[in-house]
């Protein structure tokens, strides 16, 4: 991407917070005067350059965006952010991606029956995890954070992910994910072009699937629903799951825990323990505390109940503690795409046959008047909140859930 437009926090008005990280606060936002009803406003990420390491980590991930955002936006990736324009003040880094207002897969899964989803439901996540993933890493990107609270839902419905501060460039690809394709697509670009306007279509990634004794896909397309989230009840005070110095520390691979360095491997270890996750309502190795969370990643094996199948499988050749060993490190994302669990996933049409399992309801209204009194001012929000007795500031229905912490090793 060229430079991204320059925000101005005099137009550029809070009308709430969306989430607050380690490193930032997400405001939703608008622009007071080319949109002084709110209707199409954006998602604002601040962050106090004062903070530990916060610019450092600030400009990385700018820089991850920039990356990920080609200038023409018929050729984003559909399945990653898009960097809208970027601020720097003396004390404030921000920049500005797309509202996604379906909250993230940890809240929708939380407002599931018993706080789990269906295979097809996870099934269809993680088809499109799969390839935002298989595209950071022909980058030579490795993410380092998959967890349900950074993969947040479209106005489509479209899962994207978000947060990229913890993610490291490898400098090398790995081999398998250097896609035929890119000699004819600049700069790696992803495999997709507009074929209708608005529609995006991937090709040349269907993957040869073998034939296999499980037989768990999909034959046919079929919608798959979830339960809608309720808005505005979404505090996980008690579901929280704090980031250690590697990532949070349920989803930290073996290697990592050894201190064995890390390869691509360990965003398909993360892939297993999300799907383990999105199927069971809880992580497979998580203990009393950091220790024993740790002993149990490297030492015990995952429970499965009921009868084996094509997703147990998946998860079981994921969660394998040799990354050597691991499905993905030889073959990338293609391998997993083969899997079984995949069967009849057209990778071509992930954006345009499945419908989504769950698609936010549209705020046709002002947003502007949704909470009093409307509109905020960022910096006068970052100052009041340095005072001892700061102002209070409409509430995030997200606040509150696992959040992340700083992350100096690995
Ligand atoms: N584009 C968006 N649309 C809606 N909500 C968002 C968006 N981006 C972020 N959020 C919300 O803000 C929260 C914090 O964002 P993010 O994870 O990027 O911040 P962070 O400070 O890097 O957090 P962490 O501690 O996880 O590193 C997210 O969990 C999400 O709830």
């Amino acid at each position: 991407m060229e430079k991204p437009p320059e925000l101005d926090l005099e137009k550029h008005k809070a009308i709430r917070i969306l989430g607050k990280g380690a490193m930032g606060t997400v405001f939703l936002v608008h622009d007071i005067s080319t949109d002084p009803t709110a209707r199409s406003p954006f998602a604002l990420k601040v962050v106090q350059r004062s903070k530990h390491d916060a610019d450092r980590r600030a400009r990385w991930e700018i820089g991850v965006l920039k990356t990920l955002s080609p200038p023409d936006p018929a050729l984003q990736h559909p399945f990653l952010p898009r960097l809208l324009g970027c601020l720097e003040t003396p004390d404030l880094l921000a920049w500005a991606v797309p509202f996604c207002p379906g909250s993230d897969l940890n809240v929708l899964r939380y407002h599931q029956n018993d706080h789990v989803f269906s295979p097809s439901v996870i099934r269809f996540y993680l088809s499109e995890i799969l390839c935002a993933l298989q595209y950071l890493h022909s980058l030579g990107i490795v993410y380092r954070d998959l967890k349900p609270e950074n993969i947040l839902i479209q106005h489509s419905g479209h899962a994207t992910l978000t947060d990229f501060d913890l993610s490291r460039n490898l400098k090398k690809k790995p081999p398998s994910e250097i896609l035929a394709d890119d000699k004819k697509v600049p700069n790696s670009l992803p495999q997709f072009t507009a074929r209708r306007k608005h529609r995006l279509k991937f090709f040349r990634w269907i993957p040869v699937v073998p034939d296999n004794k499980y037989n768990y896909a999909l034959k046919k397309a079929k919608s798959a629903r979830v339960s809608p989230v309720r808005r505005r009840k979404l505090s996980f005070s008690n579901e929280e799951r704090s980031n250690s110095f590697v990532g949070t520390e349920e989803y930290v691979s073996p290697e990592v825990v050894r201190g064995d360095g890390h390869e691509f491997a360990v965003d398909w270890w993360a892939f297993g323990i999300l799907t383990y996750e999105m199927l069971y309502g809880r992580t497979p190795f998580k203990g009393k505390n950091r220790k024993e969370t740790f002993r149990n990643v490297l030492t015990k094996e995952p429970k499965f109940m009921g009868q084996p199948n094509a997703l147990t499988d998946l998860i079981g050749r994921l969660l394998q503690k040799d990354p050597e060993k691991r499905l993905g490190y030889h073959g990338g994302a293609c391998e997993i795409k083969e899997h079984a669990f995949f069967r009849g996933v057209r990778w071509d049409l992930l954006t345009e046959v499945l419908r989504p399992p769950f698609i936010p309801p549209r705020d046709d209204g002002d947003l502007t008047t949704e909470v009093s009194p409307g509109n905020f001012d960022i910096r006068e929000y970052f100052q009041s909140s340095k005072a001892p007795n700061p102002k209070s500031m409409p509430p995030s229905p997200l606040s509150d859930h696992r959040r992340n912490v700083s992350f100096t090793g690995y």
